[in-house]
């Protein structure tokens, strides 16, 4: 389990002082200026859970999780992790939690991924059997075979990041971090990352705090939702009732021969008309909210005004939702 309460990380820096020498006398200047990067957050995750842990850049998402490593101290409240206060003793705490930073390794570049996993075995004292028996399995469920005895350096993108994910997981922590697991990847390596990091979930119970730009992550691996901006905690709660709040709306993209810029449709909110490229044909989108009007009427109405050559239907995203949120508070980044 993860505990938050009240927790608060300040960051004090040195006031700028104008003028001549300015960055030796800001240096030496008695003046600070305080940062509340974490501010007054209380958050209970569950065993077992993953969640979804949004938020703009500079929102204070990294600066948690670094003292839920025990990385940083917090300035004030409490943090604990599996009953361990991270900062207080990193070691307990580090055989509590495994953490993936997508953006960088950390992996022995100059081994070959077997030598750093036996490496990591070595320091959590598995026994070889356990070793053996937790690396074949997550070695044939990745497919990493046939790079395994490839150094870490050489590794593709994907094949690094599983690497990477393994390490986290090869001692079996109850808590897994995982920082933009899937940036940069192709969608196949996506879709297997996320397909392992569910199946660990499913059959270990490891409780996952997911951090990430991609929402499509959180859509398939998250149920629950915690967003933070400027240190505070926005939402914390189910996916399905955050789309309700923020995007109750479906949308609907039409393809037709000729799409006038001023149509109005009962019920129906037309948005921007683009010309496809192909010639006297355009596209545009058209958005509704089921409560008011099924998405059946929504369609009948569309096709009896247009001559559609192309119709298909999205729900909002989670970036729909987010950006509404922001929107609504005005945040602009
Ligand atoms: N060591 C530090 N010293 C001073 N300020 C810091 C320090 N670390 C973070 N901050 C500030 O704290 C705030 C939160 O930063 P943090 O890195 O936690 O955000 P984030 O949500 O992880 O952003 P991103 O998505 O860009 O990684 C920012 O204003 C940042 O400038």
């Amino acid at each position: 389990m993860i505990l938050a309460e009240n927790l608060v990380k300040e960051f004090s820096r040195p006031a700028r002082v104008e003028g001549p020498f300015a960055g030796l006398r800001s240096f030496f200047s008695a003046k600070r200026v305080v940062t509340r990067a974490v501010d007054d957050m209380s958050l209970r995750i569950d065993d077992g859970e993953i969640v979804g842990y949004l938020g703009p850049n500079g929102a204070g998402k990294s600066t948690t999780i670094k003292m839920l490593t025990g990385i940083l101290r917090p300035t004030s409240g409490r943090v604990e992790v599996e009953g361990v206060v991270p900062w207080q003793d990193r070691r307990a705490n580090a055989r509590n939690i495994g953490a993936v930073f997508g953006q960088r390794s950390q992996l022995w570049l100059d081994l070959p991924l077997r030598d750093s996993f036996e490496l990591i075995a070595k320091l959590y004292g598995l026994s070889p059997a356990d070793y053996r028996r937790s690396l074949e399995q997550f070695v044939d469920l990745l497919d990493m075979g046939p790079f395994l005895d490839t150094s870490v350096r050489s590794l593709s993108l994907g094949q690094r990041m599983r690497g990477d994910i393994v390490a986290a997981m090869l001692y079996r922590p109850p808590v897994l971090y995982l920082d933009e697991p899937t940036v940069g990847l192709d969608v196949v390596a996506k879709t297997r990352i996320r397909a392992f990091i569910a199946e660990q979930n499913r059959t270990e119970g490891t409780t996952i705090l997911l951090t990430t730009h991609d929402l499509a992550d959180i859509e398939q691996l998250a149920r629950r939702v915690v967003i933070i901006d400027e240190g505070r905690l926005l939402y914390d709660g189910d996916l399905t009732s955050l789309r309700d709040r923020y995007a109750p709306f479906r949308e609907v993209v039409v393809t037709a021969a000729h799409i006038p810029a001023g149509l109005d449709l009962d019920g129906l909110e037309l948005r921007e008309v683009q010309d496809t490229g192909t010639a006297g044909e355009q596209r545009a989108s058209f958005r509704f909210s089921p409560a008011a009007l099924p998405a059946p009427a929504a369609i009948s109405r569309i096709t009896s005004a247009l001559e559609v050559t192309d119709l298909t239907s999205r729900e909002p995203g989670v970036e729909d939702v987010i950006h509404r949120i922001y929107t609504e508070r005005g945040v602009v980044r």
